[in-house]
């Protein structure tokens, strides 16, 4: 299952509306939350969602790159917003605000940064709806995909199904027609992409694109996910994640 969230981080902020008509077609809007200080830029906060999720019926998939997530996400939990995620790396207590975001009705999904192993997310991975595999570092749309982060996809997507939970794994960052089906091999299952949807004069054009990019990766055998799996268990790298 190919899933494509468009980032309007790339988005005509000024022309909002008329750009979420443009990405109708997409399966969720993903919407960047920054505050200067997680990350050295600023978008906006809860009035923008909740605007964006009175003009959208697309399910809403919040990013928030903020300090503090344990106090301000909880308020992210409007209607329509249909997952939140906080960032493993300013959070005082994951699974406790993850309960609470599912207490409150909305997926609880949990972001990491490049530089930060998922072994301790792997312990409580049952905690979570989704888990976000950064592939940038966080701040910036029109980055380059960080294809190293992919043993983190492939060690999230093993323990999911060890466990027989369901767990959508979303990657962000430098998400194209050629990087879309790497991450998709390694497991994920939820794309993220910005300036490969906006960049261009056919939003709706790019998403049919990335789209058919992944279906097409195991369509055609190109990429065999299980075989890969095998690989990694094989060589015995699934369990190193240093970055
Ligand atoms: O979280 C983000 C940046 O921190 C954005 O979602 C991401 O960068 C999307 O942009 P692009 O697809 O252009 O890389
Ligand atoms: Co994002």
């Amino acid at each position: 299952m190919v899933r494509i969230h468009p980032s309007i981080l790339s988005a005509d902020f000024v022309n909002l509306e008329r750009d979420l008509e443009k990405i109708a077609s997409a399966d969720g809007v993903h919407v960047d939350v920054m505050d200067a200080h997680f990350v050295p830029n600023l978008t906006f906060g809860l009035p923008m969602v909740q605007r964006i999720a009175e003009v959208t019926s697309l399910p809403i998939d919040v990013h928030l790159m903020i300090d503090d997530p344990d106090t301000w996400a909880p308020q992210y939990a409007i209607d329509r917003v249909d997952s939140v995620t906080f960032h493993a790396e300013a959070t005082r207590d994951a699974v406790s605000l993850a309960r609470e975001l599912r207490a409150r009705g909305t997926r609880a999904s949990i972001a990491v940064k490049p530089g930060t192993l998922v072994d301790d997310v792997l312990e409580h991975l049952a905690e979570f709806d989704m888990v976000l595999v950064m592939t940038v570092e966080p701040g910036f749309g029109g980055q380059s995909f960080m294809g190293e982060m992919m043993p983190k996809v492939e060690a999230l997507r093993g323990r999911a199904e060890e466990l027989g939970i369901e767990l959508a794994l979303q990657v962000d960052g430098g998400i194209t027609a050629d990087t879309l089906p790497i991450a998709a091999a390694s497991g994920a299952d939820v794309f993220v992409a910005g300036s490969a949807v906006y960049g261009h004069s056919s939003p709706a054009e790019r998403i049919t694109a990335l789209r058919d990019a992944g279906k097409g990766a195991f369509d055609t055998g190109r990429i065999d996910l299980r075989a890969i799996h095998r690989g990694i268990a094989g060589t015995g790298t699934a369990g190193s994640l240093e970055t």
